[in-house]
């Protein structure tokens, strides 16, 4: 058992505020454990940033369970939550329990679903039988067609209503906590206020309990990032950097050096050996 468990995450509402972080890999997760995240997320966003895809739709239920697999193993103390991807928990609900049960066994603490009210009863299922789901509202991306692209959400009554909705169904059903992303931070902060489980803000604003945002967006390593990361390191500049320093050293014959290769000390030693393992392949 991990130290962050959900029971954890719950009481950390108005008292601490929970950071959460993406991450797709064994190296990226040992790393994000060790920074002290609360919550390590592999996210569906993955198809996009690992597999280079324009939105999140061609994610395989196959593809996150390999990628929570690796996490799972490098991950110690943080929860690991593993994002359903589209088309595994809609159809019907005994497609949502077997798909969720896959990311359990492969070392997921928690899995999370968009929507909220329209999955109450997947929701309610899960949780019964022992999965903790965290529910997300506001801009879902598994609707970016009929979205037409990625927007802020909360702008009219309409919407507002809908991820309030949302959020109470989440909280009813029995999420340990719900992803608010890019809603009007006013719609945010309601909405934290009107339910008792934590809020988990992307683009979202301050008022929420918690803060996600993608691994490659915040570290720099990602070119087209959405319009609210802070970007706290140019790792993919450092990477550029170093990979042509490299290929420099490459073609000016300065790699590898002394330090970085073994040779014979006794050259005699090497011409006797030699010599004798070419004689023995004439002899074949
Ligand atoms: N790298 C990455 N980071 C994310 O945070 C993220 C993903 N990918 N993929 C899944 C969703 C999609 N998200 C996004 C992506 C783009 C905008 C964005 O750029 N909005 C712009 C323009 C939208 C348009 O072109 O219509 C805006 O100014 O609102 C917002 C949220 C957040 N999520
Ligand atoms: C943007 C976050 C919340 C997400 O769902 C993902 O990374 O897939
Ligand atoms: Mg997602």
């Amino acid at each position: 058992m991990r130290e962050i468990t959900p029971r954890r995450v719950i009481e950390m509402k108005g008292r601490e505020k929970i950071a959460m972080v993406t991450a797709y890999d064994y190296p990226s997760a040992l790393i994000a454990d060790k920074a002290g995240m609360d919550i390590i997320f592999i996210g569906d966003s993955l198809g996009m940033v690992v597999y280079g895809e324009e939105n999140t739709l061609n994610v395989s239920m196959e593809q996150m369970v390999f990628h929570t697999r690796a996490v799972a193993k490098a991950v110690k103390r943080a929860l690991v939550l593993a994002d359903m991807p589209f088309g595994s928990y809609e159809i019907d609900t005994d497609d949502g329990l077997r798909n969720a049960v896959k990311l359990i066994q492969a070392g997921a603490d928690a899995v999370k679903i968009e929507g909220g009210y329209d999955h109450r009863k997947l929701v309610r299922k899960l949780v019964r039988m022992g999965i903790p789901v965290m529910g997300h509202t506001g801009l879902t991306p598994q609707r970016y067609l009929r979205l037409g692209g990625y927007r802020l959400m909360g702008e009219t009554e309409e919407e507002i209503e809908e991820i309030l909705r949302d959020a109470k169904a989440l909280e009813k059903a029995g999420a340990f906590a719900v992803v608010l992303e890019f809603t009007l931070a006013d719609v945010a902060k309601l909405v934290t206020e009107e339910i008792s489980i934590p809020t988990i803000g992307i683009g979202s604003g301050p008022w929420v309990d918690g803060q996600v945002l993608v691994w490659h967006d915040l570290l720099g390593i990602y070119e087209e990032v959405p319009p609210f990361v802070k970007k706290y390191a140019d790792i993919g500049g450092m990477m550029r950097i170093a990979l042509e320093e490299y290929r420099e050293e490459v073609k000016g014959g300065s790699f590898p050096g002394k330090e970085h290769y073994w040779e014979f000390l006794d050259k005699d030693d090497f011409v006797r050996k030699a010599q004798k393992a070419l004689e023995r392949l004439e002899d074949d």
